[in-house]
C-alpha cells in the first residue's frame, strides 16, 4: 500500500480548525468540503483518462477525457458523507455508491448497514471516503468488499489517520492483486484505550451531522 501524508500550509491549517473542539457543525461540514478537495487535487493524479480530439476556435489539438467506465466514489456512511461535495467538485461526473458502516464501539468490529453499489466493478478505480482511519477495520473491509466485486485500483481519502490503521490496512492489504493507495491529510500520534485517534478530533460523524445516541 502506498501511504501519501499531506505536507501543505493551507491543510494544516485547515485541519487545525477542525481538530479545535469550538468549531461548530457548520464551519466543520464546510472545512472537510474543503480539505477534501484539496486531497482530491493530489489523489486523482493517476486517474484515467484517454486522447480525444478537440476542437478549438482555431483549430484541432489532442486533449484528454475521463476513460469510460469512470472512477467509482464510495464514502462511508455516515461520516464519509461530509467528504462527498468536496469529492465532487473535483470529480463531478464520476458515479457514487455507498457503504454504511458502524464501528461496534466495544469490540472495534466494523459492520456494514447499508450497501448501494455496482454489482460489479471490473476495471474501476473507485476512490473510498472516510475521515477516520483508527483501528483500520472500518477502511479494511470496504476495500475487501471493492476488491471481491473487481474493483481494479482503491484510493483511499481520510483527514486524519493513526499509525495502528495504516500498520492493519497495510497487513490486510497485502495480498490483494489490485493497488491500494492511502491518502490522508494528517498523521496523528496514537489510539487511546477507547479506539479514537489522538489528538485526533473526536467523534467525526458526531461533529458533522450532531449526536445521534
Ligand atoms: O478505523 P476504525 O477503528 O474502524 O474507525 C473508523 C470509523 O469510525 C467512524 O465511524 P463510526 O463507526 O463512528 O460511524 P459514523 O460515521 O456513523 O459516526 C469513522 O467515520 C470510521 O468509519
Ligand atoms: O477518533 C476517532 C475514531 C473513530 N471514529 C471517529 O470518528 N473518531
Ligand atoms: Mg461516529
Amino acid at each position: 500500500m502506498r501511504v501519501h501524508v499531506a505536507d501543505h500550509p493551507l491543510i494544516s491549517h485547515k485541519l487545525s480548525v477542525l481538530r479545535d473542539a469550538r468549531t461548530d457543525s457548520p464551519t466543520f461540514r464546510r472545512l472537510t468540503e474543503e480539505l477534501v478537495t484539496l486531497l482530491a487535487y493530489e489523489a486523482t493524479r493517476e486517474v484515467s483518462v484517454e486522447t480525444v480530439e478537440v476542437t478549438t476556435p482555431l483549430t484541432t489539438t489532442q486533449g484528454v477525457r475521463l476513460t469510460s467506465p469512470g472512477p467509482l466514489v464510495v464514502p462511508i456512511l455516515r461520516a464519509g458523507l461530509g467528504m462527498l461535495e468536496g469529492m465532487q467538485r473535483l470529480l463531478p461526473t464520476a458515479e457514487v455508491g455507498f457503504l454504511g458502516m458502524i464501528r461496534n464501539e466495544e469490540t472495534f468490529v466494523a459492520e456494514t448497514y447499508a450497501e448501494r453499489l455496482p454489482d460489479r466493478l471490473d476495471g474501476r478505480q473507485c476512490y473510498v471516503l472516510d475521515p477516520m482511519l483508527a483501528t483500520g477495520g472500518t477502511l479494511a473491509m470496504a476495500i475487501d468488499f471493492l476488491v471481491e466485486r473487481g474493483a481494479r485500483e482503491i484510493t483511499a481519502i481520510t483527514l486524519l489517520s493513526a499509525p495502528e490503521g495504516i500498520e492493519r490496512l497495510e497487513r490486510d492489504t497485502a495480498h490483494i492483486d489490485a493497488p491500494v493507495t492511502l491518502f490522508s491529510a494528517g498523521l496523528d500520534e496514537r489510539l487511546d484505550e477507547n479506539g479514537y485517534i489522538v489528538p485526533g478530533l473526536g467523534d467525526a460523524g458526531d461533529r458533522l451531522y450532531g449526536i445521534v445516541d
